[in-house]
């Protein structure tokens, strides 16, 4: 079976020829299986965004390339790679019209490719379906379908995001420090959620965490980025410990 995702030799130079230029990814090679559940781990500034945004295509990098499944993604746009693609980021702000309702969002994640026009249509006939889906989520989310989500507070935003992320099976899941900006509580809430629903649909997800105890709860694979490149990858997580961890991390 082909993997699920290939990098090949990725470097990203930002701001070339200029006293700014800084190579960030480092020939960085990676292949995830379908159904990986990969946590991403590294100090402030390794490259583990930047990791994620040459997947999403929000960034192109200078050399290498992006292969999903049989695709070479290397040169479609972000638009183009969202139909596979599908991210949380750290800001509940981001990744929800703030404008629409819970339920218009819903379906704007259900109809993800289709034109604007068709995707709010029948919005009626999939509340039923909406209200199944949310009722056993945290956060109430079920009670505020009729809500802007602009009115909703950030960890009923979070958990709304990652339901539209993952409402139709994406090929890859990226999370960006999707819990970091929740309340301790909220936090492992949305977290637990986000294991059920990687494992059940055996999704294949790259997790970015600073959060060393939930790089070893979930997932089935560990990362670790140092200076734009993999200073560990494994899959041995029984003789993995946080002091190990700490080892792999710079000064
Ligand atoms: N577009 C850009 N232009 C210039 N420098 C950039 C750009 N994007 C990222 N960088 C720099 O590259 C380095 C890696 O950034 P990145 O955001 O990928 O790190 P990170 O591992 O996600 O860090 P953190 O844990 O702080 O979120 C940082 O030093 C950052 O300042």
């Amino acid at each position: 079976m082909k993997p699920a995702l290939e990098l090949k030799n990725i470097t990203t130079l930002v701001n070339p020829g200029t006293s700014e230029e800084k190579q960030i990814l480092k020939n960085l090679s990676l292949t995830l299986e379908a159904g990986d559940f990969v946590t991403l781990l590294g100090t402030n500034g390794a490259g583990k965004s930047t990791l994620l945004n040459v997947i999403n295509g929000s960034l192109k990098p200078t050399m290498g390339k992006v292969i999903l499944g049989d695709k070479d993604l290397t040169n479609l746009s972000e638009v183009k790679r969202a139909t596979y693609i599908s991210q949380v980021f750290q800001d509940p702000k981001v990744g929800t019209a703030p404008r629409m309702t819970v339920a218009e969002n819903l379906l704007l994640a259900l109809k993800r490719g289709q034109k604007r026009r068709l995707r709010l249509r029948n919005l009626r006939s999939h509340l039923a379906e909406f209200e199944e889906l949310t009722a056993q989520l945290p956060n109430n989310l079920s009670e505020r379908l009729h809500t802007f989500t602009g009115n909703l507070s950030g960890g009923q935003r979070q958990t709304l995001s990652f339901l539209m992320a993952t409402i139709t099976k994406p090929d890859i899941l990226l999370l960006d420090e999707h819990t970091a900006a929740l309340d301790p509580n909220t936090s492992s809430q949305l977290l637990k959620l986000t294991n059920d629903v990687v494992t059940k649909e055996n999704l294949t997800c790259l997790m970015i965490t600073h959060r060393l105890q939930d790089a070893l709860r979930y997932g089935n694979r560990v990362i670790i980025l140092n200076e734009g490149q993999v200073v560990l990858d494994t899959r041995d997580k029984e003789h993995l410990t946080e002091e190990k961890i700490l080892t792999y991390f710079a000064n």
